[in-house]
């Protein structure tokens, strides 16, 4: 099976049993696994190797074009090649009339590039409108249509629906459990009154809507492990307080007018090439690029830690999957999903199998650790599991493999430009 052809001008990648150096005079000469008697482990380790210039194959620094001539397989995806969901055809020739037109708010955050590129393959890129009040970088501007909206400006938002005769809403604008607790007055902002602007919004124009919760909207005298669907909430953060009001006016106004709203709640999402936006989950991010590139990670949880995680790519297909299943079958409109759950500590042990030498030291942050330490360990998801099918596909083992392989590469391809 070939995973990536292409990593690194000195290197091609060709079997998952086998893979070439060039040699002197250009041309490539097919080499064994020497590295580790695991595949994924041995290239990890070569690119790593690479990446920190002492592996003794690496040829010149990276140069000219590199790229990837196939899908990656599972194990080694990108957030930027989603898998279709199941029973789709990639969208090659979409017309404007045949899918829904989506607008994402917040799109510019840890999730919302990733969503549109997905939401786009499968109803065709001029369909799918990111949005936020920050200034996109080069590559999401010229990738597909990106506007400006604040959600705070209700009457810029209804334009904007009407104008572009959106029929979906992805509402992912937030301030996070971090920095709410920071700002509680901007996060009451954003995630109350503009939840209002956006549920009356969406009930003016018949959209369907989607909202994420979180882990965060349980507290303290939740159930921990698992967490139920249905259990007492009462979160200690503005964060948890105003995603338990976006439950319960999702579901009011669904019950009352007829909106088709639709609610998940994530676990702390991992991502290679988005940056968490200020979250207390945001350390499992962090700890890989530091793995990567320094060897040394200071975490600000406690080492035993255990929170929900899922990879981006599976909360990322959850949601498509969700927002395309038909109504009648939805016994919820707001739904757990889970994946794995891990510690700190579990996750470092999981990555010293591919990067032995990395340090990690404790300095823990009181705010981020009291969050924490009120949310869930795991979520009971049997309800989305029986209704829509939802099935995480990564674990930690494959969720280390998956980011190790993503940051290297995108390392690579960074120096390589
Ligand atoms: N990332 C996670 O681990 C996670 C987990 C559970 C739930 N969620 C939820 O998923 C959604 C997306 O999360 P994310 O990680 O991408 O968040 P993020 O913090 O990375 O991004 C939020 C975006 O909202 C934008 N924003 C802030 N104020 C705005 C305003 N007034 N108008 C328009 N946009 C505004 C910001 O510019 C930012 O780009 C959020 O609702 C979050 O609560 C995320
Ligand atoms: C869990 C989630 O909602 C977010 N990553 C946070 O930590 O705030």
């Amino acid at each position: 099976m070939v995973l990536i052809p292409h990593i690194h001008d000195s290197i091609q990648l060709v079997t998952n049993q086998m893979y070439m150096i060039k040699d002197d005079k250009g041309g490539y000469q097919p080499q064994g696994w020497k590295l580790s008697s695991s595949p994924q482990r041995g290239f990890m380790m070569l690119v790593v190797q690479l990446q920190r210039g002492v592996a003794r194959h690496a040829g010149s620094r990276p140069r000219g074009s590199v790229e990837r001539l196939i899908s990656p397989a599972r194990g080694i995806s990108s957030s930027s090649q989603q898998p279709s969901a199941p029973g789709r055809t990639q969208c090659s020739s979409c017309t404007d009339t045949d899918h829904p037109k989506v607008l994402i708010t917040g799109g510019l955050g840890q999730l919302g590039v990733g969503l549109a590129k997905l939401l786009r393959r499968h109803f065709g890129k001029n369909n799918v409108i990111l949005s936020d009040i920050r200034k996109p970088p080069n590559h999401v501007y010229h990738n597909g249509p990106f506007i400006f909206s604040d959600i705070l400006d209700c009457k810029n938002l209804r334009e904007i629906v009407v104008n572009n005769n959106i029929s979906w809403l992805v509402h992912y604008s937030a301030v996070l459990s971090a920095v709410g607790e920071n700002n509680i007055a901007l996060a009451r902002e954003v995630n109350i009154t503009g939840l209002h602007n956006i549920l009356d919004i969406a009930t003016e124009h018949g959209l369907r809507v989607f909202v994420p919760s979180t882990i965060g909207a349980f507290g303290p005298s939740s159930p921990r492990d698992p967490t139920p669907e249905l259990c007492v909430q009462r979160p200690r953060t503005i964060y948890g307080v105003s995603k338990v009001h976006a439950e319960l006016m999702g579901e009011y106004y669904h019950h009352r007018y007829g909106l088709d709203f639709r609610c998940l709640r994530y676990p702390g999402i991992i991502s290679a090439d988005s940056q968490p936006g200020g979250g207390t989950t945001d350390y499992a991010v962090q700890i890989f690029h530091a793995a990567v590139k320094t060897g040394h990670f200071e975490c600000n949880l406690r080492s035993d830690t255990r929170l929900p995680m899922m990879y981006i790519d599976d909360c990322l297909r959850a949601t498509v999957e969700f927002l395309e299943a038909p109504a009648d079958s939805l016994a919820n409109r707001t739904y757990n999903i889970n994946a794995m759950s891990f510690t700190p500590h579990d996750l470092t042990q999981e990555i010293h199998k591919v990067l032995p030498d990395l340090k990690v030291t404790y300095n823990v942050d009181p705010v981020r650790q009291a969050i924490a330490d009120s949310w869930p360990m795991a979520l009971e998801d049997s309800a989305a599991r029986r209704d829509w099918g939802w099935k995480h596909e990564f674990n930690l083992p494959e969720l280390v493999q998956t980011m190790l392989t993503h940051i290297t590469t995108g390392n690579q391809l960074a120096q390589a430009y």
